[in-house]
């Protein structure tokens, strides 16, 4: 555990994080600042934490808290910032006491570290009791995969799902659509998770593989998709399995006439699933008296595969269980396709390409010389274009 630390006020009594791209605007005396990353190399990151810093120094020497020494300014950083990191030398670099860092394990991925000591800042916006209950969701999710056979364990069944309309039926695309605002950034969530895990074309052993692997997962509130996108996975040409995600309780209940809203809202979530499963046929449009070419605009083949995830409550509790049945399933599937779903090659050649191009962005010839032809003419249109 990091020890407390005080003298500015600093990170003993503030009691939020930041992870805002602008500097927050209150007193610098009562902000501490946590900088997560497991590599401690993140260029957005790290930017993100040298700019904190340079506005914590500029705030503590306006309040005449420090001067513009060398060592009062390392003992404002020692007292302001900790850091959830597995680099503690490069923690320590930066200028905080890695006693200061709560650590994780390097083999735990980003996508996989909420619930270790990079979910700190939710400890704090949560409360620790809440976050317990997030990980009791996990918990309870990971018993279930290590103590249920195969053909009842639920993860296991939706991965194996997956790779059937992945690899039997075709799918490309994989939909998530919850029935509850609070889940609106969801589906982006499970991209990291799914995509950055499973967006692979060799195997462990690096031969290639043989059949698609990861699909593209997307998706947005039922409510919102249903009025946009739902059209093209009831009638297009391509095969869009769907998970829907409800809540028999919402967040916040409310009325309409005497009418419960969120029972109106659900009926939506209902109505969904049923029209894509079942559809609607040709002769149940022509019994409602359309004719002519109509006929088979209104007509819906159904048969279009939907799961159903259906909870009492949006707790911190199901949360952790949901996310904890999608790392599942990610696992199922990579361990299908004898992929690592633990890497993330791609991600890291684009990390390293942005180091070397970032000093030809700041006009350094020799870096902007060694680039292909298209970066070299973006690069030309930027410093053209770019205002001062
Ligand atoms: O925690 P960091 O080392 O800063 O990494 C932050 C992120 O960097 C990359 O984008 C990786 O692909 C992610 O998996 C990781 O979550």
């Amino acid at each position: 555990m990091p020890r407390p630390v005080s003298r500015h006020g600093s990170c003993r009594t503030s009691t939020r994080s930041t992870s805002r791209t602008r500097p927050p605007t209150s007193t610098p005396r009562r902000r501490c600042f946590i900088v997560a990353s497991k590599t401690f190399t993140t260029l957005e990151t790290l930017t993100n934490a040298r700019l904190a810093r340079d506005w914590l120094w500029a705030g503590l020497q306006e309040a005449g808290a420090i001067d513009d020494s060398e060592a009062q300014k390392t003992d404002a950083v020692a007292h302001h910032f900790v850091a959830v990191s597995t680099a503690l030398e490069k923690v320590e670099a930066f200028g905080i006491d890695p006693a200061n860092a709560f650590g994780f394990w390097d083999w735990v991925g980003g996508r996989y570290s909420v619930d270790s000591a990079i979910g700190l800042s939710l400890v704090i916006e949560l409360g620790p009791d809440a976050f317990r209950d997030l990980l009791a969701g996990f918990h309870a999710v990971d018993e279930h995969v290590a103590s249920t056979p195969l053909e009842k364990n639920v993860p296991v069944l939706m991965g194996l799902l997956n790779v059937w309309y992945t690899n039997f039926l075709g799918a490309q695309t994989h939909a998530v659509l919850p029935y509850a605002q609070q889940l609106h950034r969801f589906a982006a969530y499970l991209q990291q998770l799914t995509m950055e895990s499973n967006g692979k074309s060799v195997r462990w052993d690096g031969t290639p593989v043989t059949s698609d692997t990861g699909e593209v997962f997307w998706g947005e509130p039922g409510t919102n998709g249903q009025h946009a996108f739902y059209q093209l996975i009831h009638q297009g040409t391509r095969l869009i399995p769907a998970d829907f995600i409800a809540f028999v309780n919402p967040a916040h209940p409310l009325t309409d006439g005497g009418r419960d809203v969120h029972g109106l809202f659900l009926a939506n979530f209902l109505a969904q699933t049923k029209a894509l499963a079942f559809g609607k046929t040709a002769e149940e449009v022509e019994a409602e008296g359309t004719t002519g070419a109509l006929v088979a605009a209104r007509t819906f083949a159904g048969n279009r595969p939907t799961t159903s995830i259906f909870a009492p409550a949006l707790t911190p509790k199901v949360l952790g269980e949901l996310i904890a049945l999608y790392e599942h399933i990610t696992f199922t599937q990579g361990t299908i396709w004898g992929i690592n779903s633990f890497d993330q090659w791609g991600v890291e050649l684009g990390k390293q390409l942005a180091l070397q191009i970032a000093p030809a962005i700041e006009g350094d010839a020799d870096a902007l010389a060694a680039q292909d032809a298209s970066t070299q003419a973006l690069l030309a249109y930027y410093r053209t274009h770019r205002h001062s």
